[in-house]
This record gives structure tokens, C-alpha cells and sequence, in this order.
């Protein structure tokens, strides 16, 4: 079999963003019309549950996508990861599999399948490096999402082995920009901590209680800079092995939420429930397997935060429960 070459995307074929709707997904789609796509398909989860196999297979028999980048996914913060993980596991491996399933059947030339940081083992050594996958046990929050996510890559790797597809796989650490899921209970910390300060601020409240104890180190991605990560990886990176997409630092949630608070202007305290869950102690990517293929993040965190935080206040009424 000759061997494939990545290289530039054609810009008329069809292009399918699972999850089009999502973070990520509308990330995506802003990026696609910027680089001159012009056949970008999309469906909600009402119009077609990716779920139901036989929807999916009808949809790919219909569209004949040429690309698909996989963004559907039953998507949370600690919490809604600790208390439902059937869903997050039941929900992630039939999106996926169906996907990839009828990707297959279907002849999609390139596919990009998203996953998350925390498929690495709870203890890891850090930065946390690709090969660090599968070498301990998982953080207990999110073990279920995790293993789907596992999972994920693996039927990555089966479907370049036995059908010889040039599919490929990215592992984003924790994202956030406009059109994050701002809700109090589902939402990952800085879009939780955004509104939380902010509604705090107008009320002016003396304090706002967080989860956990702020001493968690996370990184943090502008959804925008992951947009531009995936087109470049699609365009030249092809390889069984997933590619780490950060910025390669990271910050306590104290920290985080300091700087959050100096951002919108909240001047109260910052207290800690340690009865919430902290998650993994710490989850900084090794983004070096990415920057040799020529890719660095662009924007900053506080230039990230700023325009988020605009962005919520102009549309914090429309948001997601
Ligand atoms: N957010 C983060 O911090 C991180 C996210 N990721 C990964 O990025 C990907 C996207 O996440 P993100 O954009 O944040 O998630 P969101 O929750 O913002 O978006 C999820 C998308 O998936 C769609 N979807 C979910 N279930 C179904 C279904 N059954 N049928 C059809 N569509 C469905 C939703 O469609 P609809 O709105 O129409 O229901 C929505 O468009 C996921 O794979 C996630 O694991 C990885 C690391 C961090
Ligand atoms: C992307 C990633 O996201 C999840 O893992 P996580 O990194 O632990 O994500 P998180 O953003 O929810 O929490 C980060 C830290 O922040 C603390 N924290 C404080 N206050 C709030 C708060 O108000 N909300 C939330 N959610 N966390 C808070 C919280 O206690 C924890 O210490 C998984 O879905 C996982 O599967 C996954 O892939």
C-alpha cells in the first residue's frame, strides 16, 4: 500500500463537523469558513442523534463526507463526570463507534477524532507525554469518560491496521471560549468560575465559595487556538499516535480564579469547599510531538479570558442550563 502523504485540505469537498453546535464544533466551523471551506456540514443532535446507527449510516450514505472531525461528545465538568458516568461512558462509545463505523463504510478519506487529557493514569509523570498512555490507573472523577476516550483511539489505530485509513487522533487538555457551557453544575471551572464571579460582582457579595481546595494544577486552551490545531494536524500529521494540543503550562484553580477575579472586577474573597472533588492533582500537557510538526498556541490566557468573559455577558442570557 503506498503510503499516505498529508497535505492541504481540498476547501470544496464535503467536510463534516460532528458536534458543529458545541465548543469545539463551532471553533471548527468558524476556522473552516476562515480557511475558504465551502461545503462544511452539520447536524444537531435533534436532526440526527448520533446514537441511532442506523441515522448515522442514512446520513453518511447521504452526504458522502469526504472529512469528518469528530467533536460530538457527552461533554462535562468534575461533577456531572462523577455523577453520571454510565451516560459519559455509554453515550461517548456509541457516538463514536457509530461515527466511525459509518466513516469507514463510507469511504471518509480523513477523519480526526477528539479525545481529552485525562485518558493519561491519575499519577503520571509531568508534562504528561503521549506515550504515558495506559502505563497507570485513571483519575476516579472521570475514569468512565476516559475509558471511552481510550477506546476512541484505539478504533483510530484498528481502522489504520485493518483498513489502512489515514485517520488520526488529538488529545486537547481543558478548553474554553465562546460558546462554553456556562452552567453551574455541568460546566467545566473557568467558565463556571466566570459566571460565578460575575454574578457575585453584581450582587456584590463579600465572598464566592469555589470547589475543592484551588491547589488542582490545570492548562488551559483557547478553543480558537484548538481550531487552528486540528486543521493543522489534518493537514500534516499522519501517524497511529494521538498528538497532545496544549500550551504547555499550567496554574493552580487559585490562581485561576484570581485572575478571573481581576478580570471582571470582583473584589470579594475567595473561599475553598474541599468536600467538592479536586480531580487529578495535576494534568500539564508535553506539547513537543506538536510543535515539531510546526504548531504553537497564539493566544494568551488573559486575552482568552477577557473576550470570553464579553462574550458571556453579551449572551449569558440565551446560555445552556
Ligand atoms: N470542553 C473541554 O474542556 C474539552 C473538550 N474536549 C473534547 O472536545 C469535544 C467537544 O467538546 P465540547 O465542544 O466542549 O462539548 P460541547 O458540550 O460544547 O458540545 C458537544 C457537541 O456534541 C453534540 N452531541 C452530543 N451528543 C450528541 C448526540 N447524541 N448526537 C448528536 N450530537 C451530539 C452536541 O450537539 P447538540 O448541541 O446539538 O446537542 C454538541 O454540538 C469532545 O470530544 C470533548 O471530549 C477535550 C478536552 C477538553
Ligand atoms: C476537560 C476535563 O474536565 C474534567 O476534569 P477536570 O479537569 O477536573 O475539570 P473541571 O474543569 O471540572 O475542574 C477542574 C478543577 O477546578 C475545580 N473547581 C473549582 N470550582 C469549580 C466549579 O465551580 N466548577 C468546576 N467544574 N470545577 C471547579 C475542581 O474541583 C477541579 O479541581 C473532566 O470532565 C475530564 O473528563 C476532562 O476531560
Amino acid at each position: 500500500m503506498t503510503p499516505f502523504t498529508p497535505g492541504r485540505l481540498d476547501r470544496s469537498s464535503p467536510f463534516y463537523v460532528a458536534g458543529h453546535g458545541g465548543l469545539v464544533g463551532s471553533a471548527l466551523w468558524r476556522k473552516l469558513s476562515a480557511e475558504g471551506f465551502t461545503n462544511t456540514i452539520g447536524r444537531t443532535s435533534k436532526e440526527m442523534d448520533l446514537k441511532d446507527r442506523a441515522a448515522v449510516f442514512a446520513f453518511f450514505a447521504e452526504e458522502r463526507p469526504r472529512y469528518v472531525a469528530l467533536a460530538a461528545a457527552k461533554v462535562g465538568g468534575i461533577l456531572a463526570n462523577k455523577t453520571y458516568p454510565v451516560d459519559f461512558l455509554s453515550e461517548n462509545i456509541r457516538i463514536q463507534v457509530n461515527v466511525m463505523d459509518a466513516a469507514q463504510e463510507y469511504g471518509v478519506e480523513r477523519l480526526l477524532f477528539l479525545g481529552s487529557s485525562c485518558i493519561y493514569p491519575k499519577l503520571a509523570p509531568q508534562p504528561l507525554k503521549e506515550e504515558y498512555l495506559l502505563t497507570g490507573p485513571l483519575e476516579e472523577t472521570n475514569d468512565a469518560y476516559a475509558i471511552a476516550k481510550i477506546s476512541g483511539i484505539m478504533q483510530v489505530q484498528a481502522m489504520r491496521k485493518q483498513y489502512g485509513l489515514p485517520w488520526i487522533s488529538a488529545m486537547p487538555t481543558n478548553l474554553y471560549g465562546p460558546g462554553d457551557n456556562f452552567s453551574a453544575q455541568g460546566s467545566h471551572v473557568l467558565p463556571a468560575l466566570i459566571r460565578r464571579l460575575d454574578e457575585a460582582r453584581v450582587r456584590g457579595d463579600k465572598s464566592v465559595t469555589n470547589w475543592g481546595t484551588g491547589a488542582p494544577r490545570r492548562e488551559f486552551l483557547h478553543v480558537d487556538d484548538l481550531a487552528d490545531a486540528c486543521l493543522h494536524l489534518l493537514e500534516n500529521y499522519d501517524g497511529p499516535q494521538h498528538v497532545n494540543v496544549g500550551v504547555g503550562a499550567d496554574m493552580t484553580i487559585k490562581e485561576l480564579a484570581g485572575l478571573i477575579a481581576g478580570t471582571i472586577g470582583y473584589e470579594g474573597a475567595l473561599r475553598w469547599d474541599a468536600t467538592k472533588p479536586d480531580g487529578t492533582p495535576r494534568k500539564l500537557m508535553d506539547v513537543g510531538k506538536l510543535e515539531a510538526l510546526g504548531w504553537t498556541a497564539r493566544i494568551s490566557l488573559q486575552d482568552g479570558i477577557e473576550s470570553t468573559y464579553a462574550w458571556y455577558r453579551a449572551n449569558r442570557n440565551g446560555l445552556r442550563d
